[in-house]
Formats: structure tokens, C-alpha cells, sequence
């Protein structure tokens, strides 16, 4: 069985340290998940740290520069099943540079509050991670 290929990916919210808004991106490709919301990020490169991978992938998909904050793990495992071929590890950020834009990957972005969670279709296995997120005790309702 081929081992799972780690994917990075961040938690964009407003405030590291008192959040009320999460950034959601829409995929414009490949067509199986064309139109559905994630968070940012993909695979990590042999040669790369998994922090490294996260900040160069934020750099190509939305132009920005990023503060990482804590990582937001599973009850169990330390990293989230995502498909069959893909594990992902995940981490608060919050932007220093730029203004998130959507490059090639994405068509869309948007900032949700904690009501707004579900206003969007996210990928199916994202759904337990979105809550994961913004059910953590700093995140502000509104
Ligand atoms: N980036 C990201 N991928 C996710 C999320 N949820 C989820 O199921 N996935 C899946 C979609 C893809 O099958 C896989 C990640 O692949 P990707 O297409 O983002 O990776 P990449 O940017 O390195 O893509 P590529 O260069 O290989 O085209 O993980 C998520 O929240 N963020």
C-alpha cells in the first residue's frame, strides 16, 4: 500500500489570539472539485519542511505571507484523513503581507464568521475540520 501524501494547509482567520473570521477558498480545478470550499495549502515536496511547504503554497495560491499559529489536530492521529491517498495537517495563520487573491487553484475566497461556517460547500472531509476550528475557545461569535 503507498503511504499517504502529507498535504499542509492553514486556518487563515482575522486574529490568532481572538478570531472571528475564517478564510475559505473555492477550487477552481480538477473538475471532481471544481466549485467546493477548502483551506489553502497542498502537498508537501520531498525536500520541504511541512511548515515551509504550507507558507510556499499560500505564497503561489493567494499571494500572501502568514503567521502561524497553533496546529489544529484530531481527537486521535495527528493528522486529519482527508481521501483514501491524502493526510492533512493544519495550522492557524494569520496574514502579514498582502491581501489573499486567488490565483490558479482558486476562483473565490471569503471570509466566514462562526454562523457563516456552513454558508459554502466545503470538501467533504474539511466539514469535522471547519468545526474543529471555529468551536476552539478563542474563536468569537459573530
Ligand atoms: N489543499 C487542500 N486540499 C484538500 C483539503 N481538503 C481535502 O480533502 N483536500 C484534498 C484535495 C486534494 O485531493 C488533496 C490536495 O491536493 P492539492 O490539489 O491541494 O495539492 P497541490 O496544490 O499540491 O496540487 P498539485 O500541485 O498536485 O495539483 O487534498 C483542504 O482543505 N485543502
Amino acid at each position: 500500500m503507498t503511504p499517504a501524501r502529507l498535504v499542509v494547509a492553514a486556518a487563515i482567520v482575522d486574529d490568532l489570539h481572538a478570531p472571528t473570521r475564517l478564510l475559505a477558498a473555492r477550487r477552481a480545478y480538477p473538475e471532481h472539485l471544481v466549485g467546493r470550499w477548502e483551506f489553502p495549502g497542498g502537498k508537501v515536496e520531498p525536500d520541504e519542511t511541512p511548515e515551509a511547504g504550507l507558507h510556499r503554497e499560500l505564497a503561489e495560491e493567494l499571494g500572501i505571507v502568514v503567521e502561524l499559529g497553533d496546529e489544529v489536530v484530531p481527537a486521535v492521529g495527528g493528522a486529519w484523513t482527508i481521501t483514501d491517498r491524502h493526510v492533512m495537517r493544519l495550522w492557524l495563520a494569520r496574514v502579514t503581507e498582502g491581501e489573499p487573491s486567488p490565483a490558479d487553484a482558486h476562483d473565490e475566497v471569503r471570509w466566514l464568521s462562526s454562523a457563516e461556517r456552513f454558508s459554502v460547500p466545503w470538501l467533504d472531509a474539511d466539514v469535522p475540520i471547519v468545526d474543529a476550528v471555529v468551536d476552539r475557545p478563542e474563536f468569537l461569535a459573530g
